[in-house]
């Protein structure tokens, strides 16, 4: 038999396992317009909901007349907060412990926010039902900014008028939300107080959304025979959606079967619970009928969850050598008309804490103000765990203007401050257990790899050329190392509305050798179909391609929270290994009674079980997996199956060197990014190709929104990005090239020593662009200007400089 003579190696290629850019099996579907999305799905007798929304940010909603709107052909329902409220559903809970209206309940707090919900035949009566819907609006003062909201007499919640307690402690005004305070503020301020240096700046990271390529939508059937609730959607945590759903419904959560098809991407934005939901169940139940209701893009932009959006104020104390001695930070969080941020119940403004970065800094301060606003709901991650992207650019802007105040290069600045390889586990000033890293190899490696020296000298010759008339075009060099924290996480201290953060795995082995795995979390496009299976072929010796991988329908998963904070692979990843190490014990004792031997003397060896000392007795996984379902063993019971519900004994934190080079016009403001350089260390990695992938889509989001992306209110509360003509995407023809790179620390608590990574590269990348533009303009004192550096920006910030003659 071929199989016999087979090296381990060729028998371990063959399963395409661990390591192997392993192709893609779900772009088989993709490709060929397979795929299976919720607007695919089409239900017998299926009706149609849409919303009115505001067009005033903030209003007293005098009164709603759906006359007209009924008389529509083909318009079935209207509803309004008054049919939801006998319910108790004209209000439903967030994430982040507040209460938002599902449709408008007196007022609005908004622009796009829900009125009222037409049910119709089809998507187009819909629309003109909404059309024909009256609405008498009673216009109020509308707050923007979250500094002057947290002075004004304008109450914009009211129905928290008087409230002093929040979901997170006591509120200072009417308008605030929550105080957060980590570290040591008496010992940073005394550091502050008595350092050589200290530099100081406003940070904010603007506004912005995830946008991902399909809307977010749903499909709600509600059988009134069996009494049995479907709901598809494209959520990123089906399971939770399901308890969330019985919870505010009564519905016995077994009744409820929540699907996730295919997802166009998630990046965040579909964590949260909409009202579209709450209202397509509703409408559901009242009409019998299958609902579904799908956001156009505006409605998308506009209503559902935005990020950031952190008014970041630092200081960082230093000696004049250059080593830091402390950090302080006080971030006002504007939060929008509810707090529907995404955060762990524990964690107000997410793993903000973790804005020390990558740096041994002995004590810090953090304290964060939410805020109400007239904005939309929301803040959620897109792609970067909870506020890890805000921390990230935070840190990494302020060592830029500590560079500046001392002097110094802002590549030896991160070089002597960096947590060196010998202190990890490395207990950080702000409360996080770093597991691993080795930053100062990945920073020599990443210096190297773009010729930093020369770069320099590249630079400075340009500077010279400007000065003396013969280039308009500078350059700017883009530097930052960042550390990120994602695996949500120990149930002793992460969970969502109450729900512990862990992950699951279950595994059936067919009699034939091949085998379906399941997950509690869900692909939005990150390719867990086929990455999952990778990791079992190398724990159980089944080819990759003979591993089935289901996710997102919560009759047949096991219960998991989900796809987000890129925890799919430090937590579910976890889970499936632990239960194919389940599956491997049994199968050992298979092979030891097949093979007439005791359990402890057979082993291990790619995809079967030898007896030791003897490589010519054997039993592979196929014959084990038979003799599963096939013989009457002493002591085992039939079948070959394993679940592992995994609780990670702490967060991991993957991070990486990141080096921008980039050309500025003078003249126009316009850039060009000559050269991206992206080296990562997630710990073990699974599949490079799906790496590489992750790194390019992440760092392009990043691109977008350090140059060019944002979510624009004027003061009246308008929205000025709800379109893609004015919410910047790049297309291939703005997209840099990158040049990706690796170092590999393994997370020594994760079974594979696998870190997350497809939150990384918008971590990473985002103050990478943003530096890059900043240190184009250091030699002529800019210190700190505020993304997105679009082309007027960068117009206007040399004018202010003076560079325009
Ligand atoms: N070491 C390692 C790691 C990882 N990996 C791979 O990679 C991926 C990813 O992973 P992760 O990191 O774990 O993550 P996940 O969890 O899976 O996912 C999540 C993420 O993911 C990212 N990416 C992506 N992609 C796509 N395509 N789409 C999408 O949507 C998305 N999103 C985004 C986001 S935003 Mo958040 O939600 O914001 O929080 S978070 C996020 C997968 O497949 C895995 O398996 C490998 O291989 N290796
Ligand atoms: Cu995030």
């Amino acid at each position: 038999m071929k199989d016999e003579v087979a090296t381990p190696e060729a028998r371990s290629a063959g399963l395409k396992g661990m390591g192997c850019s392993r192709k893609r099996v779900e772009d088989v579907r993709f490709t060929q317009g397979k795929g299976n999305y919720v607007d695919d799905i089409k239900l017998d007798g299926m009706l149609f909901g849409d919303f009115v929304r505001s067009p005033y940010a903030h209003a007293k909603v005098v009164s709603i007349n759906t006359e007209e709107a009924l008389k529509v052909p083909g318009v079935l329902a209207v509803l309004t907060a008054a049919d939801l409220a006998p319910l108790g559903l004209h209000w439903m809970p967030t994430l982040a412990g507040d209460k938002q209206m599902v449709l408008a309940d007196g007022k609005v707090l908004f622009q796009g926010q829900e009125v009222a919900y037409v049910v119709a035949t089809d998507r187009y009566a819909a629309s003109d039902g909404v059309e024909a819907v009256e609405v008498e609006y009673d216009e109020l003062p509308v707050l923007t900014n979250p500094f002057e909201a947290l002075e004004s007499d304008v109450v914009l919640r009211e129905d928290l008028a008087g409230q002093t307690e929040g979901a997170h402690g006591p509120r200072k005004h009417h308008n605030h939300i929550f105080t957060w305070e980590q570290g040591d503020k008496a010992a940073t301020e005394q550091v502050l107080a008595e350092a050589d240096v200290v530099a100081e700046e406003m940070i904010y990271y603007h506004r912005t959304h995830p946008c991902p390529l399909e809307t977010c939508g749903c499909v709600a059937s509600m059988d009134k025979v069996t009494g049995k609730l479907t709901l598809y959607g494209t959520f990123q945590a089906p399971h939770a959606i399901r308890t969330v759903v019985s919870l505010i419904s009564g519905i016995a959560e077994h009744n409820i079967r929540v699907i996730s098809p295919d997802i166009g991407g998630g990046f965040g934005n579909k964590v949260g619970a909409y009202a579209g939901y709450v209202c397509s169940v509703v409408a559901s139940i009242v009409t019998g009928k299958p609902v579904k209701w799908v956001e156009d893009r505006m409605d998308n932009l506009m209503s559902t969850a935005f990020a950031r959006d952190y008014w970041m104020q630092g200081k960082i104390a230093a000696t004049k050598e250059g080593k830091i001695t402390g950090l302080w930070c006080h971030t006002t969080a504007d939060h929008g008309g509810f707090d529907a941020c995404a955060d762990p119940t524990k964690f107000p403004a997410g793993f903000m804490n973790i804005c020390t970065g990558s740096y041994d800094i002995p004590v810090a301060y953090l304290s964060v103000d939410g805020v109400y606003t007239n904005k939309a709901p929301g803040g959620v991650a897109y792609r970067c765990s909870f506020r890890v992207t805000e921390a990230a650019y935070f840190i990494e802007r302020m060592i830029e203007v500590l560079a500046i105040k001392l002097n110094m290069d802002a590549a030896e600045l991160r070089r002597i401050n960096f947590i060196r390889k010998d202190q990890f586990p490395y207990q950080s000033a702000l409360g996080w257990e770093y597991d691993s890293g080795d930053y100062h190899t990945a920073w020599d490696k990443a210096l190297k790899a773009v010729g930093y020296d020369d770069l320099r000298k590249e630079q400075a010759q340009r500077l010279e050329d400007f000065k003396a008339g013969k280039t308009r075009k500078l350059i700017g060099i883009g530097l930052t190392h960042f550390t990120e924290i994602v695996g949500a996480g120990p149930v002793k201290n992460c969970d969502i509305l109450g729900l512990g953060m862990f992950d699951s795995c279950e595994i059936r082995i067919h009699p034939t050798g091949s085998a379906i795995a399941r997950l509690g979390t869900i692909s939005q496009g990150q390719g867990h179909a086929t990455t999952f299976a990778q990791i079992l072929a190398s724990e159980i010796g089944i080819p990759a391609d003979d591993i089935t991988i289901e996710e997102g329908d919560t009759d047949t998963a096991p219960y998991g929270l989900g796809t987000y904070g890129s925890r799919s692979t430090p937590v579910a990843g976890a889970a499936t290994a632990m239960a194919g190490r389940k599956i491997r014990a049994k199968a050992q004792m298979i092979a030891a009674y097949l093979l007439e031997v005791h359990d402890d003397d057979v082993e291990f060896d790619v995809d079967r079980f030898v007896v030791k000392g003897d490589g010519s007795r054997f039993k592979t996984m196929k014959e084990i997996a038979f003799a599963a379902y096939n013989k009457a063993i002493p002591g085992l019971e039939p079948g070959l199956e394993a679940v592992s519900y995994y609780d990670p004994p702490n967060m991991t934190y993957p991070f990486g060197a990141y080096i921008c080079v980039m050309e500025i016009d003078v003249d126009t403001g316009e850039h060009e990014v000559r050269s991206f350089y992206a080296l990562d260390d997630c710990g073990t990695r699974i599949n490079p190709m799906i790496i590489e992938g992750q790194i390019h889509g992440g760092a392009t989001e990043g691109y977008a929104i350090a140059m060019g992306q944002e979510i624009a209110y004027d003061d009246m509360g308008n929205h000025k990005s709800a379109t893609l003509m004015d919410f910047f995407l790049p297309t291939s023809w703005e997209t840099p090239t990158y040049q990706t790179d690796f170092t590999v620390t393994p997370s020594p608590h994760h079974p594979i020593g696998a870190k997350g990574v497809g939150e990384s590269p918008n971590v990473g990348s985002v103050p990478c662009f943003s530096n890059a533009v900043h240190d184009a303009f250091r030699p002529f004192g800019l210190v700190q200007s505020h993304m997105p550096h679009d082309h007027w920006r960068v117009w206007k910030i040399a004018n202010g400089l003076g560079l325009h003659g």
